[in-house]
């Protein structure tokens, strides 16, 4: 099968300050890969980067600071991810006179993440955890061949947290996840990828990434 997304000895960072060198990656269809590291190590970095280079394909984003619009509704953000799906007109039609069937569609998904009920909520009125669902449900309303998440559950207590990346992982055949939270990575991922120090240290099947050897990334 042909790989996602290549890169090879690449140079990662923002104008002309690199932050990770020699990224050497291959993702394939159906990985489910963690990224681990410290605080400012490059993980958002690298998301971002891949990003990029899977434009072409459906991506679903879940950003780390959730990417919302405070002053609209849930319904309005939720729809939002699928905004290219369908032309001006028909977008205008749907934010300002949603029919039955879409409101439906999107409350099916903020059920899916526990906020049942709540889309005619302002996103601004939202306590941190609630927005960060908020932002899943865009995410699995849109759908697509990957999900990208930066730091998607970091707000949720832990089972809350378990079961949407399950959900992540039942609608998207393969992700691309930064988790602050090793244990739930090592429950969750097919392969660990370890940032440290500029580069990717670790790349390896989640089996062989025995709890010790990822908290070395935190050294
Ligand atoms: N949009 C941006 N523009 C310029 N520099 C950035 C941007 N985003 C991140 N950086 C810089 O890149 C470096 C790596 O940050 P990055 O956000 O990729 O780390 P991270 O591992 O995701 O951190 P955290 O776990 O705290 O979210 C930092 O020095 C940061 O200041």
């Amino acid at each position: 099968m042909a790989a996602l997304v290549s890169l090879s000895g690449e140079r990662l960072g923002w104008g002309e300050i690199p932050v990770l060198g020699d990224v050497t990656l291959t993702i394939e269809p159906g990985e489910r890969i963690a990224l681990l590291g410290r605080s400012g190590v490059g993980k958002s970095t690298l998301l971002a980067a891949l990003a990029q280079r899977l434009a072409a394909r459906r991506v679903a984003l879940v950003p780390q600071d959730h990417g919302l619009v405070g002053p609209l509704s849930v319904f309005h953000n939720v729809w939002m991810g699928r905004l290219d799906d369908a032309g001006t007109a028909r977008n205008l039609r749907i934010l300002l006179r949603p029919s039955a069937q879409e409101r439906a569609q999107v409350e099916t998904v903020l059920t899916r993440v526990g906020l049942t009920g709540m889309g005619r909520r302002r996103v601004a009125q939202l306590s941190g955890g609630q927005r960060q669902r908020v932002a899943l449900a865009r995410a699995l309303l849109r759908g697509g061949e990957v999900v990208l998440g930066d730091e998607p559950v970091s707000a949720l207590d832990p089972s809350q947290a378990a079961a949407l990346l399950g959900d992540l992982a039942a609608s998207f055949p393969t992700s691309v996840l930064a988790l602050h939270d090793v244990t739930l990575a090592r429950q969750t991922a097919t392969r660990i990828l370890g940032l440290k120090g500029g580069r990717i240290v670790l790349d390896a099947p989640v089996a062989d990434c025995p709890r010790d050897r990822l908290m070395d990334l935190y050294a």
